[in-house]
C-alpha cells in the first residue's frame, strides 16, 4: 500500500529549536569610523560567541571606496563572514543589530559614517521581505565590497534570484576594492 503524501508543508523556521536546519549565511561587515580593523575583529568575535552560530570562514580585509555615502565619507574596511547557524533569520538580524549597537553605532541618517555595519546578505535560500528584513540583501548583488570578499572564501557563492557571485562580479566595477594584506581578522 502506498502512503498518501503529507498534506502539510512545514516552514522549518516555525519548528522548535532542535528541529531547525543548519543554514549557511553570508554576512558583510564594514566600518569607516575610528578603529576600523578593531571593530571588524570585534564583530567576528561577537558572532563566534553567539549561541547557534559557528563562524566557518572569514575573508581578507579590503579597503573600499564608500558606495552611496555622502560626499566626503571616509573609506571603509570591509570583510565577509560565512557562518553556519540554526537561528531564525529574525533572531540573526537581532543579533547583528545588537553587535552594531555594542560598537556604539549611531543610527543617525542613512549613509552616515558608521563604526560598524553588519548586513545579512543571504541565509541559505531563504527569502524574506518584511519591515525589518529583506533577504537576499537587496543591494548586495551590485556591491563590489560584498562580492569580492565573498568570492574569495566561497567560489560557488550564489545570490538567489541574481546568480553566482563570480558572474555578478564580471559585470561590475571593482576598482574601488583593494585587499589590505597588512590587516587580518582572526578567530
Ligand atoms: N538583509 C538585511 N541585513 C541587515 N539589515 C537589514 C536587512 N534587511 C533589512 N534590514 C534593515 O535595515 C536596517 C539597517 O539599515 P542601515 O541603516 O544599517 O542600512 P545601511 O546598512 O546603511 O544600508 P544598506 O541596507 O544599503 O546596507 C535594519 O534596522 C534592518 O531592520
Ligand atoms: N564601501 C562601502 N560602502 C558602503 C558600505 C560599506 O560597508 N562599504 N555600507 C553601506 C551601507 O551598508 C553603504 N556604503
Amino acid at each position: 500500500m502506498t502512503e498518501a503524501p503529507t498534506p502539510y508543508e512545514l516552514d522549518a523556521d516555525t519548528m522548535t529549536g532542535g528541529m531547525r536546519p543548519i543554514r549557511q549565511a553570508v554576512l558583510s561587515i564594514g566600518s569607516n569610523l575610528g578603529d576600523r580593523a578593531g571593530r571588524l575583529q570585534g564583530a567576528v568575535s561577537a558572532l563566534e560567541d553567539t549561541p547557534e552560530v559557528t563562524v566557518v570562514a572569514i575573508s581578507s580585509v579590503y579597503e573600499t571606496e564608500p558606495v552611496g555615502a555622502p560626499e566626503g565619507s571616509g573609506a571603509f574596511l570591509n570583510a565577509v563572514v560565512l557562518i553556519d547557524t540554526t537561528l531564525t533569520v529574525h533572531t540573526l538580524l537581532d543579533r547583528a543589530l545588537a553587535i552594531e549597537d555594542a560598537f556604539e553605532r549611531e543610527r543617525s541618517e542613512p549613509g552616515a559614517p558608521r563604526t560598524l555595519d553588519v548586513d545579512i546578505i543571504v541565509v541559505g535560500d531563504r527569502i524574506a521581505n518584511d519591515d525589518s528584513l529583506v533577504l537576499p540583501h537587496p543591494r548586495a548583488h551590485e556591491r563590489g565590497f560584498v562580492l569580492v570578499p565573498w568570492l574569495e572564501i566561497d567560489p560557488e557563492g550564489e545570490i538567489p534570484g541574481h546568480g553566482f557571485v563570480a558572474d555578478l562580479l564580471s559585470g561590475i566595477d571593482t576598482s574601488g576594492v583593494t585587499k589590505r594584506e597588512d590587516v587580518e581578522i582572526i578567530l
